[in-house]
């Protein structure tokens, strides 16, 4: 995010050496697609990016987005912004519940009142208020993406009594929003209430904006959002989660990162009976 700090040692090597490993992995494998795309079987992405390709490549007079170089940060861009999101929830999801055991315990009981021992689908959120509120309070106190992605200004915009120039490059701060105390009684706290009326329904709130907002807005996610429904639910109906033996400090502390993700340690999953 800010180049010319470049060249200061720290953290930010290893993600660049990360990174490189990354982007040679992703060449490996879509030159793996090269080899072997067919235009009339089109099986992925990469497959339908090659052959927009191909196709560019019979007018080399246009100045194509379709080449090797942004292949490789596309699909970059998607193996991180679809995956490690996803996991990154989850991992705080797990850490939340031994950190907070009767809310575990409150989600498991909705889980077997509701799902039984059937496989959980999407479908069952509607009939869970009390978990679904713990979903969407785990998203926001995680505050997954807090720097959201940066975006730049088109053409002149006044906003707020504020001039904003054409071409300025704007940060949104996603925390200043999931953390606002006007919109959240104690944001500081992971408490589902913040998601729940008097009566326990799920209460919708306009400042729950994790996933950003506006056209640029996560295209994935109604995909997170199924897919942290039928993963947290599926574990939580078949485990219940601790922390290990003699361990009594959890930190909610995150790790260094474009995303906030929490920091290494040790879970104990126990299979329920
Ligand atoms: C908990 C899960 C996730 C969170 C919190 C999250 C959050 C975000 C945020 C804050 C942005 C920036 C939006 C903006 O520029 O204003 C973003 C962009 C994006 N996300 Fe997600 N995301 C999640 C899951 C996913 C998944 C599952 C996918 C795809 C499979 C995905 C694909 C993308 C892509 C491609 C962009 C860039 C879109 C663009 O620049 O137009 N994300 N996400």
């Amino acid at each position: 995010m800010f180049p010319a700090l470049g060249f200061l040692p720290g953290c930010h090597k290893t993600i660049e050496k990360n990174l490189k490993e990354l982007y040679a992995f992703v060449r490996r494998t879509f030159v793996e697609h090269q080899k072997h795309l067919d235009i009339h079987d089109q099986r992925s992405f990469i497959d339908v990016f090659l052959a927009r390709q191909k196709e560019e490549a019979k007018h080399p007079e246009t100045n194509s987005y379709f080449h090797n170089e942004n292949l490789v940060r596309l699909v970059r861009n998607v193996f991180s912004a679809g995956m490690e999101t996803t996991s990154t929830a989850l991992r705080w999801a797990l850490l939340l519940m031994i950190k907070y055991p009767d809310i575990q315990e409150k989600v498991h009981d909705e889980i077997s009142r509701v799902i039984g021992s059937a496989h959980p689908t999407y479908s069952h959120r509607t009939q869970m208020p009390f978990t679904n509120a713990v979903i969407h309070e785990i998203l926001r106190f995680a505050d997954i993406v807090p720097l959201s992605v940066p975006h730049e200004t088109t053409r002149d915009v006044h906003f707020k009594g504020y001039f904003i120039p054409k071409g300025t490059y704007i940060i949104p701060l996603l925390s200043s929003v999931l953390k606002d105390k006007t919109q959240f009684d104690a944001p500081e706290e992971f408490n589902p209430n913040h998601f729940l009326d008097s009566e326990g329904n799920f209460l919708k709130k306009e400042a729950f904006m994790p996933f950003s907002a506006g056209r640029r807005a996560c295209p994935g996610e109604i995909l997170a959002r199924m897919e942290l429904f039928i993963f947290f639910t599926s574990l939580l109906q078949k485990f219940s989660f601790h922390s290990p033996p003699g361990v009594t400090n959890i930190n909610l502390s995150s790790d260094v990162g474009f995303t906030s993700v929490p920091l290494e340690g040790m879970i104990c999953a126990i299979p329920r009976a």
